[in-house]
């Protein structure tokens, strides 16, 4: 059986770079490694683009057109394409994955929506647990600097208040899940893969 590792956090977090970088590390060390992401490229990942995240970010905190219910389930219906056709067949020839975004956003993000975490869990109990999950974590002032080009001006306040709700919800669930480690997002990109590479270890060491 192979190794599952996951990438969490806020928008602008510095997960898609970390990703790359522990790929590379880890290929050094001979591992065969799949980098995949959520939403994933499927026609199911494509439809969440198309019908919830029309127009970048700011399609998901005002012009989501469809309820939050619906939202939820289209996420979990792409998890269950992903988990079945790459991660589980991944995992079972023995290679690393690590997915950019896994689960724990729907928990953090759908739950700011003002959806119930104990349903969030149960539609999602299917997904298969990682063995570890690198939650970057950092102030959404810092966040929102790095990704301020994608933002619409008009939107950016409400687009702030989002990103502080999950970023809260992401502290919470590092209480309930023992598998999330929580990774200082501030250092600079050396020094953020420096503390992924030690806890990688850590979990290799097992
Ligand atoms: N530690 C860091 N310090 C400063 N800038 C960083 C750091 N890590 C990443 N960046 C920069 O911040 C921007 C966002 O990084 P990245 O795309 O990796 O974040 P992300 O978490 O994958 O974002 P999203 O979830 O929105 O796709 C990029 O321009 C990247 O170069
Ligand atoms: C998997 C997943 C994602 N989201 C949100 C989180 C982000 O705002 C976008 C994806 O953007 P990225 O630049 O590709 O990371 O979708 C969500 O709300 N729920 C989920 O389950």
């Amino acid at each position: 059986m192979g190794i599952f590792i996951v990438l969490e956090g806020i928008d602008g977090a510095g997960k898609s770079t970390q990703a790359k970088l522990l790929k590379l590390w880890l290929e050094e060390r001979d591992y065969e490694v799949v980098l995949t992401k959520e939403p994933t490229d499927t026609p199911f990942g494509k439809l969440i683009r198309k019908l919830v995240l029309t127009g970048g970010r700011e399609g998901i905190i005002d012009g989501a057109k469809i309820s939050h219910e619906a939202e939820a389930l289209l996420f979990a219906a792409d998890r269950a394409e992903h988990v079945d056709k790459l991660i589980k067949p991944a995992l079972e020839s023995g290679k690393v994955v690590i997915s950019d975004r896994y689960f724990y956003s729907s928990l953090a993000y759908q739950w700011a929506r003002g959806l119930d975490l104990e349903w969030l869990i149960d539609l999602n109990r299917f997904a298969i647990k990682p063995d570890l999950v690198l939650l970057l974590d950092l102030p959404v002032k810092e966040s929102m600097k790095r990704i301020r080009t994608r933002s619409i001006k008009s939107e950016f306040d409400k687009i702030v208040e989002l990103q502080k709700k999950v970023r809260e919800n992401y502290l919470k669930l590092a209480e309930r899940f023992p598998e999330i480690k929580i990774v200082n997002a501030m250092e600079d990109i050396d020094g953020v893969h420096r503390q992924i590479v030690a806890l990688v270890e850590n979990l290799l060491e097992k």
